[in-house]
């Protein structure tokens, strides 16, 4: 990742890192995954139509938002696939949903997983993440399959931005071991992810530090993490996460990843609907805890159609992550 162009920083917006840090303290760690599925849908009495996408998205960001000016969760995060299938009418959907979470204030992670050669990274890095863009978001996951490299167009649109992006790494599926375990214990396709994006947040971190972009102060120092992480401390993060499933978080000290040592947020989903637990999450992560940031999808949208019904689930969850 090279360094943004002079000047680019300078978007009068603390940098990802900073405000997701912000959030986890005020939240938790915790962030709601908004996936309409059709049955879903069936289940709250909605159409499986852009009528019911928006009235599910609206309903669930409502619950996310919280009461009093204070967010229920860190973030929401958008399963895109779920409003792709409803063609352009599910985008505009989308749309609204970016725009009233970002007037809300609640920090919205696009679950994208987007990747591709460079030139066309730079379209996608826009769509995401381009200050101009109706479906800008505050950071979008990636899918590192075409090199980690070719990735560098999201990261540094990130960067400039104030934005971040979620790289897979380690995912919460079966299926995921067959590629990001190769190469074995000592040189697996998710160790070489991790100690990129360990390289990319320790210069990004640096970089912000000297030319004192970062808008805000403290942007660089440790803080404390008072979020079922104890008393551990939290090390600044870079524009560059992780996703590391929470049914595998495990594996990550047997395949040698240094977590901590990303100094990056770790998107951990699987916890909830593919059976993680909060306690398990804290065992698997270990040193690393006070940087992830859990996602729950089905197991809260079940509890709808009621604000009242997904608030309690969210609670729920913020109990069971130690809030
Ligand atoms: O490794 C991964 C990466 C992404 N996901 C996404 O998270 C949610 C999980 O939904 P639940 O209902 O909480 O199981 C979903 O959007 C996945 O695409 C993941 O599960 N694992």
């Amino acid at each position: 990742m090279t360094a943004p162009a002079a000047g680019s920083g300078d978007v009068g917006r603390a940098p990802w890192g900073t405000r997701l840090a912000a959030a986890m303290d005020a939240a938790g760690p915790l962030c709601l995954g908004i996936d309409p599925h059709p049955q879903l849908l069936h289940d709250w009495d909605l159409p499986d139509t852009p009528v019911g996408l928006e009235r599910f998205s609206m309903t669930a960001l409502e619950a996310a938002a919280g009461e009093g000016g204070s967010s229920a969760v860190a973030a929401i995060k958008p399963q895109i696939a779920l409003y792709e299938r409803h063609g352009s009418a599910g985008f505009a959907v989308l749309e609204r949903l970016l725009r009233e979470a970002r007037a809300e204030e609640v920090l919205t992670i696009a679950d994208a997983k987007r990747g591709d050669i460079g030139s066309t990274m730079t379209g996608y890095a826009e769509a995401w993440l381009s200050d101009d863009s109706p479906l800008a978001a505050d950071a979008v996951t990636l899918s590192p399959y075409l090199g980690y490299d070719s990735l560098a167009p999201a990261l540094e649109l990130a960067e400039a931005t104030g934005r971040g992006v979620f790289v897979l790494a380690l995912t919460s599926n079966p299926e995921g071991a067959s590629v990001q375990h190769a190469g074995g214990l000592e040189g697996s396709v998710a160790r070489s992810i991790t100690a990129s994006a360990a390289r990319d947040n320790a210069r990004a971190l640096a970089s912000s530090h000297v030319t004192g972009t970062s808008g805000t102060t403290g942007a660089n120092e440790d803080s404390r993490a008072g979020t079922g992480g104890g008393t551990a401390a939290r090390p600044a993060m870079g524009p560059v996460g992780l996703v590391v499933g929470a049914t595998v978080a495990g594996e990550a000290e047997r395949l040698g990843l240094d977590l901590a040592g990303v100094r990056g947020a770790l998107l951990a989903p699987g916890f909830g609907a593919q059976g993680a637990s909060g306690a398990g999450m804290r065992t698997g992560f270990g040193s690393a805890w006070p940087s992830v940031l859990a996602t729950s999808s089905r197991a809260i949208l079940r509890r709808g159609p009621s604000v009242g019904g997904l608030r309690e689930g969210l609670r729920e969850a913020l109990e069971d992550l130690g809030r």
